[in-house]
């Protein structure tokens, strides 16, 4: 997938997609950034040739044993930047500079990419119709690459039925009252200027038919057309707390939701006064809690037996809100994994549970079914409609990868089943303030870190001195850790007060500064 996400149009970068559907696996990072480092086309052949080659694919869907190069086929997909063009065309020769087949899948998602490249080598498990087509041209010529259509076949259709359920009179359709009247009928969608705008098309008619209306803003097009992912985008209304550019002229208290460049992250906010200022936000711990709440009440209606064994897991990074974390405890009674920042750690922890619920506070994540859970939910499915609705679940959300469409109509179908506006998702839990800075230090790699980096290893003596200032701070916490995608130490702090979140995040980077070589004027 060639995109640089929610980074600047004049970025580009590339995401690999596994014959499972998965992420490029860890071992294959250092090729990948010995690759990005070559300094001439000699040496990107020669590290082609000496490394990956000789590296044998580990999570291949053929396995282990080599496949002849004509019968593999590598979809490929662009993002909406200038640059992509002409990098798909280099993507495209090069794969078939190997005597393999490259199919380009055009302008589409990353998370439609990882579901196609999923479907491609899983024929018929897509639940679309044209999916039986692909698995006998699949069967005759190897992977193929399924229409996009399936994609939608899938989560669209799956989204459908559940609201259709909804609606029939008496129908089991969980707990909360099942009133469509707190949910407004508009939905502002930020899209970035990105691939979202035109794959969250098809949504607009078939959520009209369910009486949701789509206003799809920073669509790329139009004569006032604005950049990619510049003052738009989860990324920046995340980051920034601020409603987008174009939306001006969204009422306060109007729902709306924001995904990135590419479409794999996703954020609820909702405009404050015309200032700009008390805007609300619902990121990705609210978005996670949401999920675990409607699927821990779907699953309190199964008869335990059909659970026993399941192991169900929510999956958080350190940046997860304090009050989240005692939400899912303490509340929800469901068991947290704390793993290191990246969605390649959090997916991992997740597919070790049946059921793992993931996010970031970014807004990136998704719900994970493992393949024992499924089979009980079909095998169930007849006689319990939680079932057959959990099971339809787990078709609208992507099993490959976070992906803000599919999250998007999780999120909207679960409000409406509960018949929760915004402020009611928003009582759940009340966010600890936090603050979150970076600095620039000399080498960021002289720290380490341990425990989901939450403890600081070295440079000696910096856990020590955050740990005697966050002693200072009532339920304060607060951890320093080199950012992995930039030249910056992030440091995150929160507590009871606003005050008290900046004032520790301060103090904190303050210690990372003198301790661990800062560069440029002291925080
Ligand atoms: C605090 C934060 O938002 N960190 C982000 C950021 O990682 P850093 O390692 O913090 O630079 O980029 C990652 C990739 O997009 C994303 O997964 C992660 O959540
Ligand atoms: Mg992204």
């Amino acid at each position: 997938m060639i995109t640089a996400s929610h980074n600047p149009v004049e970025d580009n970068g590339v995401k690999m997609v596994e014959p499972d559907g998965g992420m490029l696996p860890q071992a294959f990072e250092p090729i990948a950034t010995e690759l990005a480092n070559c300094s001439s086309d000699e040496e990107v052949a020669s590290v082609l040739r000496d490394r990956v080659m000789a590296t044998p694919a580990t999570t291949s869907a053929h396995g282990a044993h080599a496949v002849e190069r004509g019968a593999l086929t590598v979809l490929v997909g662009h993002d909406t930047r200038p640059s992509a063009p002409a990098l798909m065309a280099a993507a495209l020769a090069g794969v078939r500079a190997l005597g393999v087949h490259a199919h380009s899948c055009g302008c589409v998602t990353t998370p439609q990419l990882h579901f196609l490249v999923y479907l491609a080598n899983n024929p018929g498990s897509g639940g679309s119709s044209g999916s039986s087509a692909t698995a006998a041209t699949a069967a005759a010529t190897g992977p193929v690459a399924p229409p996009l259509q399936a994609y939608y076949d899938t989560i669209l259709g799956a989204f459908l039925t559940l609201m259709q359920q909804q609606q029939q009179p008496g129908s089991s359709s969980g707990s909360g009252s099942s009133t469509t009247a707190a949910a407004p009928d508009v939905v502002y969608v930020d899209c970035a200027n990105g691939v979202g705008a035109a794959q969250l098309q098809p949504l607009v008619p078939a959520l009209a038919g369910v009486g949701i209306t789509l206003a799809l803003r920073n669509t790329g097009s139009g004569a006032a057309a604005g950049l990619l992912n510049h003052t738009c985008g989860a990324d920046y209304v995340q980051k920034e707390r601020l409603p987008p550019s174009d939306f001006a002229d969204v009422p306060a208290g109007a729902r709306c939701c924001s995904v990135d460049g590419d479409a794999d992250r996703l954020v609820y906010f909702s405009p404050g006064d015309a200032s700009s200022s008390g805007m609300r936000l619902w990121d990705g711990d609210k978005v996670a809690m949401l999920a675990a709440v409607f699927i821990r009440d779907l699953m309190s209606q199964l008869p335990a037996e059909l659970l026993e064994g399941i192991q169900v897991c929510c999956v958080q990074t350190a940046y997860a809100n304090g009050a989240s974390t005692a939400y899912l405890t303490d509340v929800l009674k469901l068991p947290v994994v704390c793993t290191p920042t990246g969605v390649k750690y959090l997916h991992e922890a997740a597919h070790g549970a049946d059921l793992g619920v993931y996010f970031e506070s970014n807004g990136h994540g998704t719900v994970l079914f493992s393949p024992a859970l499924r089979e009980r939910l079909a095998a169930a499915a007849g006689s319990h409609p939680a079932a057959a609705q959990l099971l339809l679940l787990s078709r609208l959300i992507n099993q490959t990868v976070g992906d803000a469409i599919s999250g998007l109509l999780l999120v909207e179908l679960i409000l409406r089943r509960k018949g929760w506006s915004l402020a009611q998702w928003q009582s759940l839990y009340t966010d600890l303030p936090s603050r979150q800075l970076k600095l620039k230090v000399a080498d960021r790699n002289s720290i380490t870190t341990a425990d989901a980096e939450r403890v600081c290893v070295s440079p000696a003596g910096l856990q020590e001195a955050i740990n005697a200032i966050v002693a200072k701070v009532p339920q304060g916490r607060a951890f320093a850790r080199p950012s992995g995608t930039e030249d910056a130490v992030r440091v995150y702090a929160e507590a009871t007060t606003q005050e008290a979140a900046d004032g520790l995040a301060r103090e904190v980077a303050r210690a990372v500064y003198d301790l661990a070589g800062g560069v440029g004027p002291r925080p």
